[in-house]
């Protein structure tokens, strides 16, 4: 077997707000191919590397390289185009959108066919909008949303729209995926459900990040997990290593191991 590709690298990235330093000379990668989780106490950073992987913020030192080129200081949108997506831990759709509306905003970030092509509907419009109307159906279909295809949005259970949000993401083509924590607010069965969705669509070849509380989950559904607390990185491994590792287990005690 061959070196697998970095899809990510995080390297001794640093960044502060204002005194708090949110993240401490932090790195880590993300294998392509692979579900990573990233956990750790409230407060521990989490958002806040998600936010420098995917552009929000930019790092007061170190740097995010993405297919081995750096990201750093690249727009959203740009980052969006090279292949990062993301949900959000509060949903954000366009809730006066169908779903299929809002799966096919995702599809349009790659369109080449611009604006005035789409005034004057020339052909490589029209196809490129049958195309796009397929994949996002298939999409849908995928997520157990096919039947919803033509409702709004904010119309949607809980679940289905938290559903559709990963859909959309899904939709931009993506070779990284972060979800921020996709079970939040659902019961056992629905996370069960969408453990089971995470592992059939990282099957369809998606690389994915996962942020997410709880652990059960995490455990279940990740090939590797890194561990932060207080910015710091403190623990990388596989589940079993992590569930193990006496800094984790410290960590999430709430014991200060400084005071010992
Ligand atoms: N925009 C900001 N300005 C100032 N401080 C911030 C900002 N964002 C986060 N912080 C601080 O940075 C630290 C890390 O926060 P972050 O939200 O990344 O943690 P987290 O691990 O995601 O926590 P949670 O599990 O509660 O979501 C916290 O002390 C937080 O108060």
């Amino acid at each position: 077997m061959g070196e697998r590709t970095k899809v990510l690298e995080v390297d001794d990235v640093t960044l502060r707000f204002g005194g708090l330093t949110a993240l401490d000379s932090v790195s880590l990668h993300i294998d392509e191919g692979e579900i990573l989780g990233m956990i750790g106490p409230n407060g521990a950073g989490k958002t806040t590397a998600f936010n420098v992987i995917t552009g929000v913020y930019r790092p007061t030192s170190g740097q995010v390289r993405f297919l081995g080129d750096p990201l750093t200081g690249l727009k959203r949108h740009a980052i969006t185009k090279r292949g990062i997506a993301r949900t959000f831990q509060n949903i954000r759709l366009f809730g006066a959108m169908t779903a299929l509306e809002n799966v096919l905003v995702g599809t349009d970030v790659h369109h080449s066919a611009g604006v005035v092509s789409a005034l004057f509907r020339t052909p490589r419009h029209r196809r490129e909008e049958a195309e796009g109307h397929e994949a996002a159906m298939e999409l849908l279909e995928f997520m157990g949303l096919a039947s919803r295809a033509d409702e709004l949005a904010s119309n949607l259970p809980y679940g289905d729209q938290r559903r559709l949000e990963i859909a959309r993401a899904m939709a931009t083509g993506p070779r990284l995926l972060c979800l921020d924590e996709p079970a939040a607010g659902f019961n056992p069965q629905e996370k069960a459900q969408l453990m089971d969705l995470i592992r059939r669509v990282r099957d369809r070849g998606f690389t994915v990040l996962l942020i997410e509380h709880d652990m059960r989950l995490v455990m279940g559904v990740t090939d590797r997990i890194v561990v932060l607390e207080f910015g710091k990185k403190i623990a990388d491994g596989t589940p079993a290593e992590i569930r193990d590792d006496p800094a984790v287990i410290a960590a999430y005690l709430g014991v200060d191991e400084d005071a010992s």
